[in-house]
This record gives structure tokens, C-alpha cells and sequence, in this order.
């Protein structure tokens, strides 16, 4: 991949940057700034290079037009904290404010721009209309510089078509993200224990199919496990379900057995009557989930047995909480998970924005873990062998 130094002097020179600054919010509050932290030594190192920096990103899943509670103002404004410097903020990404506010960087200034996903062209399946929003970003810009590494699985303007438009680099953060992820394709130490879990549903379920040629063993928590429990044919009441997806499950069971790989399913559930934390909440056997009751935590019976299937690992790959660890009577699971990485000998790496932070919340320390990775389906997809089109953009 082509880097930094291969963009020559920059000195006065507009340089776009795509980052993942997409952090868990409370309102305005960022709850977690891990990857923002993670974003810094490459806008540093730019700004130390004399460049123009211009800093794009996404917060969230807003449908192509902005929302409030999407904008990126609070992120700015931690940059800022973080880098002791002022960060400029276009209230636009392409439109007016943003060319102001990048005419009006100095050397070594920086300016983040408004949500990337408040424009319809970002995420746009059709190539015109992506090609036609990158266009535009690409003319508030001399060069292009790739660190979002959270996004790198994502065919999206800023990740992809932008980079077919300039000079570009893949920034610190995703050589680095790489560098460790290949350790856990090349030959892993073995047994190889896969933990999935969060609520990206229909994102992540896919990479069980190409995980069950490389994994011995994948342990299913989180928002994942009710499509698993429902597909063995018991009731999972309001939890998080895909429905249509309930065959491919079945399958991918199937195919586990013939091929030896254990997949290990909660035995029991924190069930709960509304997503609150004041829900009231009972654990309840994993086959009999109440109709009117919703799964929001592995049970602690089930975070043995997932600790006792971690003990023994040589390697370990875990993306998303095992329940909505953002709520105390929901984190014990993701606490068992991450306390159980915390005692195996294995080389873990965790991966995935709210994985992180929930290790982080839980008052786990980073360097009890091999690797924390900004990027959760990215870096599953680079696991699954699969290839990323925000990487490949950056060989040629
Ligand atoms: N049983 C569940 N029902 C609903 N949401 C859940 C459940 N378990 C975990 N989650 C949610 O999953 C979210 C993280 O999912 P995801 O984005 O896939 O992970 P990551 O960001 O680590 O890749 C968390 O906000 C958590 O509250
Ligand atoms: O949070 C992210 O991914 P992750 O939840 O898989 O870690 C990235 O910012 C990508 O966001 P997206 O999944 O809305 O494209």
C-alpha cells in the first residue's frame, strides 16, 4: 500500500483525511473517545508535515440527510482537546461551509467537516451518484490520506471513490490495524476461538460461513444469538431477530458439525420486559424466553461456559458485546468475556467501536488485550479473507 511518505512534500498542501471518528454518543457527550485517540497520530503527523488538513468521517447510520444528533460538532471539538489546538468545523461537508473553512486553513491548521452521511452520495449504491459526491470532496482536496480503518469493508465515496481521484495514502492507523490482523491469518496459534456478538445482525452473520474454514471454535453472544436460538426452533420472544436469514443459520450449523467447528450458544439469558435499565429483568433458560420479554445479556451460566471455551485458546478474535453492556444490568456478559481474555494466555485482539469502548467502560486495562482494533466488520471481513475495497483502492 502506497503511504505518507510516498505524497512527497506537503507543505501547504489541502490534505483530506478519512478517519473513523464514529464513537458512542450520550447526546452530546462522547462516552468513549478511543477512536478519536486513535486518529490523532496521523493528523499530527501531517499537520507536522505543513499540510492543510481537512478531517471527514461518519457518526452513525442517518439516512443521507442531517440529523442533530448525528453531527459531528462534539467529535471537533475533542479533536481539538486532544491535538491542544483549534479544529475548525464546517456545518456542511461539501457545500458552502465546508470550502469556506478549508480556504481558510493555514499550514499545520485542521478542519473537520460535517457528517459524510448527511449527503446521499456517501453511501449511494449507484456508482454515478458516489462518483458525484467524491468529486466533490475530492475538489477540497491536493491529496487523499486513508485511516478510517473502521470503514475499509465499506464501497462508500470517501473510502473509495475519493481515493481514484487524488494522490493517496493509507495513514498509520490502518497500516497498523493490518499489520497485527495478518498475525491471525497467517497460520494462528491454535485452537482459534471467534466470539461474535453486538447488533449489527445482518452485517456480521455472513462471516460465520467463510470463519468455519479457519476457526475452531466460534461463541455466538450478543444480538446474534436469538436468530441462532430461533433457527433450533425455540421461541425468543421481542429479542433482536433475522428473520430471514433463520435458513442460512441453520446451514452454517450444519455445515459446523460436518466440518468439527464448535459453535457454543448461550445456555441462558438476561431477559428483560423493555430495552432500559430499569427494565424488569430475569435470567431465564436460553430455550425459554418469555413472548413478551426481550434478550438483552448472555446469562451468567452461559458466561462460564464462554469463559471456559476461552481458557484453553491460543488465539482469540472477539467483535461485539455479548449484551447491551451500556446498561449495567445488561454488561455482565461482556464483563465475563473480557475478563476471561484478560486470564487465557491467548493472543486476543478485540475489535469493533463498541467492543472497545466496552472494554475500555468496564474498567479493563488496554494492555491486558494483544490488540484493540478501531475496526469491528472491517476487520472480520479481513479475517474472512475477503477483500476490502478501501484497501485495495490504496495498492495502485
Ligand atoms: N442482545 C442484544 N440486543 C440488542 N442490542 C445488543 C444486544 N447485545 C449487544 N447489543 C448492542 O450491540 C451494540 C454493538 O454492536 P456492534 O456495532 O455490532 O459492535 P462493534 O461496534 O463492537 O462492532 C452495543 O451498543 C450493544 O448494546
Ligand atoms: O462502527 C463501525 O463499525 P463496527 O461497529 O463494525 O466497529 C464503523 O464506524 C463502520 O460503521 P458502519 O457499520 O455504520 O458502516
Amino acid at each position: 500500500m502506497l503511504t505518507i511518505d510516498d505524497l512527497g512534500d506537503l507543505r501547504g498542501k489541502r490534505v483530506l483525511v478519512r478517519s473513523d471518528l464514529n464513537v458512542p454518543l450520550d447526546g452530546t457527550t462522547i462516552t468513549d473517545d478511543g477512536r478519536i485517540r486513535a486518529s490523532v497520530p496521523t493528523i499530527q503527523r501531517l499537520r507536522d508535515a505543513g499540510a492543510r488538513v481537512v478531517v471527514c468521517a461518519h457518526l452513525g447510520r442517518p439516512k443521507g440527510a442531517p440529523e442533530d444528533r448525528y453531527s459531528l460538532r462534539p467529535v471537533a471539538s475533542r479533536l481539538g482537546e486532544l491535538l491542544g489546538a483549534p479544529v475548525a468545523f464546517a456545518t456542511d461537508t461539501v457545500g458552502d461551509s465546508g470550502r469556506d473553512v478549508v480556504a481558510g486553513l493555514a499550514d499545520g491548521d485542521v478542519a473537520v467537516l460535517e457528517n459524510l452521511r448527511f449527503n446521499p452520495g456517501e453511501t449511494s449504491k449507484d456508482d454515478a451518484e458516489r462518483g458525484a459526491f467524491a468529486d466533490q470532496l475530492a475538489e477540497l482536496a491536493d491529496a487523499f490520506v486513508s485511516d478510517g480503518f473502521g470503514v475499509v469493508h465499506r464501497k462508500q465515496a470517501s473510502v473509495v471513490d475519493v481515493a481514484q481521484r487524488l494522490p493517496h495514502a493509507a495513514g498509520g492507523l490502518v497500516l497498523a490495524e493490518v499489520e497485527v490482523l495478518k498475525r491471525l491469518t497467517v497460520d494462528p496459534a491454535r485452537p482459534y476461538v471467534v466470539v461474535l456478538g453486538g447488533s449489527k445482525v445482518s452485517d456480521k452473520l455472513g462471516v460465520i460461513e467463510n470463519l468455519l474454514g479457519t476457526a475452531d471454535r466460534i461463541l455466538v453472544g450478543g444480538g446474534m444469538v436469538f436468530t441462532f436460538l430461533k433457527a433450533q426452533g425455540h421461541e425468543v420472544g421481542k429479542s433482536l431477530l433475522e428473520e430471514d436469514q433463520l435458513d442460512t443459520v441453520r446451514g452454517y450449523l450444519d455445515s459446523a458439525r460436518e466440518r468439527g467447528v464448535e459453535i457454543v450458544l448461550p445456555t441462558d439469558v438476561v431477559a428483560a420486559t423493555a430495552f432500559a435499565a430499569d427494565a424488569e429483568h430475569d435470567v431465564v433458560p436460553a430455550d425459554a424466553i418469555p413472548a413478551d420479554r426481550l434478550g438483552l445479556d448472555i446469562g451468567p451460566d452461559s458466561g462460564r461456559l464462554f469463559a471456559s471455551r476461552l481458557a484453553d485458546a491460543s488465539t482469540v478474535f472477539w467483535n461485539g458485546p455479548m449484551g447491551v453492556f451500556e446498561l449495567e444490568p445488561f454488561s455482565h456478559g461482556t464483563r465475563a468475556v473480557a475478563q476471561a481474555l484478560v486470564d487465557s494466555d491467548a493472543f486476543s485482539v478485540v475489535g469493533g467501536g463498541d467492543s472497545a469502548a466496552a472494554v475500555r467502560t468496564l474498567g479493563f486495562d488496554e494492555g491486558a488485550f494483544g490488540h484493540i482494533s478501531t475496526g469491528g466488520g472491517a476487520s472480520l471481513e479481513y479475517l474472512e479473507g475477503k477483500t476490502l475495497p478501501g484497501l485495495t483502492v490504496l495498492d495502485s
